[in-house]
């Protein structure tokens, strides 16, 4: 469900809160129909969602357009606020999206030249709430290896795993996935580090068990519950069940 204000309190006490609900799905709003978002969004608190992911993109980094930031600050909700900034260029991003709210924002490392600039401009509180800071993930492509994330990992808070390539549909969880799910942990155990691991791609109900059977703490997906026939609540149970939750 929501955190609570303990819950809040601080990145470890929030990643807690998320690790104890894993695989906690994080469902992607750009799925739903954009003329429905604010009855999306009561329709995924009823449902119980704890986590709303929005795919920000800019046609350049991938193909698409999406709102971003004003969509994060337009969209009211009790639930935490996961922006993915699938853009070329996140620095000049990630001043709005967190003035948007954002609880958890993800940039690319691929086409990026200044990583370690970027998680320092996440270093902060969320806008508008108390004492709490912003969850700072780094999001790796399919063809970006796990080790990419080794030098910063004492300076992140979440890895995201992508099936896919940003902007594009049709990938899924498979075992190469898996093995970088491990090479992330054994990186992290050997940097003493230990981010929440997330999982965004390719997720239905056919696939959501193979991406759980990697133990994740999130995993990411917005079809599946927006698209799939049946309703938002139906969809997103089907999804925990698949999921073994
Ligand atoms: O970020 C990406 C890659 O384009 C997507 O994986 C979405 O985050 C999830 O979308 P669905 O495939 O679940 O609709």
């Amino acid at each position: 469900m929501f955190p609570s204000s303990d819950d809040l309190a601080t990145r470890d006490a929030l990643k807690a809160f998320l690790r104890r609900a894993a695989p906690c799905l994080s469902v992607g709003l750009t799925a739903a129909d954009a003329m429905t978002y604010g009855a999306a969004i009561a329709g995924l608190e009823a449902a119980g969602a704890a986590l709303l992911h929005f795919d920000v993109m800019d046609g350049v980094f991938c193909p698409g357009f999406t709102a971003g930031p004003p969509l994060v600050a337009a969209s009211r909700t009790k639930m935490l606020k996961d922006v993915h900034l699938m853009v070329a260029d996140p620095i000049a991003v990630i001043p709005a999206a967190l003035k948007a709210g954002a609880d958890i924002v993800h940039v690319h490392p691929e086409g990026l030249s200044h990583l370690h600039r970027a998680l320092a401009m996440l270093d902060v509180e969320v806008a508008g709430r108390p004492a709490r800071r912003v969850l700072r993930a780094v999001a790796l492509n399919p063809a970006t290896p796990a080790d990419v994330v080794a030098p910063v990992l004492g300076d992140i808070d979440m890895v995201t795993l992508l099936a896919v390539d940003p902007g594009w549909s049709g990938g899924a969880p498979d075992a190469a996935l898996g093995r970088k799910v491990e090479r992330l942990r054994r990186l992290a155990g050997e940097a003493g580090a230990d981010p929440l691991i997330a999982i965004d791609g390719g997720i239905t109900e056919a696939t959501i068990g193979v991406a759980a059977g990697f133990r994740p703490d999130i995993i990411v997906s917005g079809s599946a519950v927006f698209k799939a026939g049946a309703s938002v609540a139906d969809n997103l149970e089907g999804l925990r069940r698949a999921a073994g939750r």
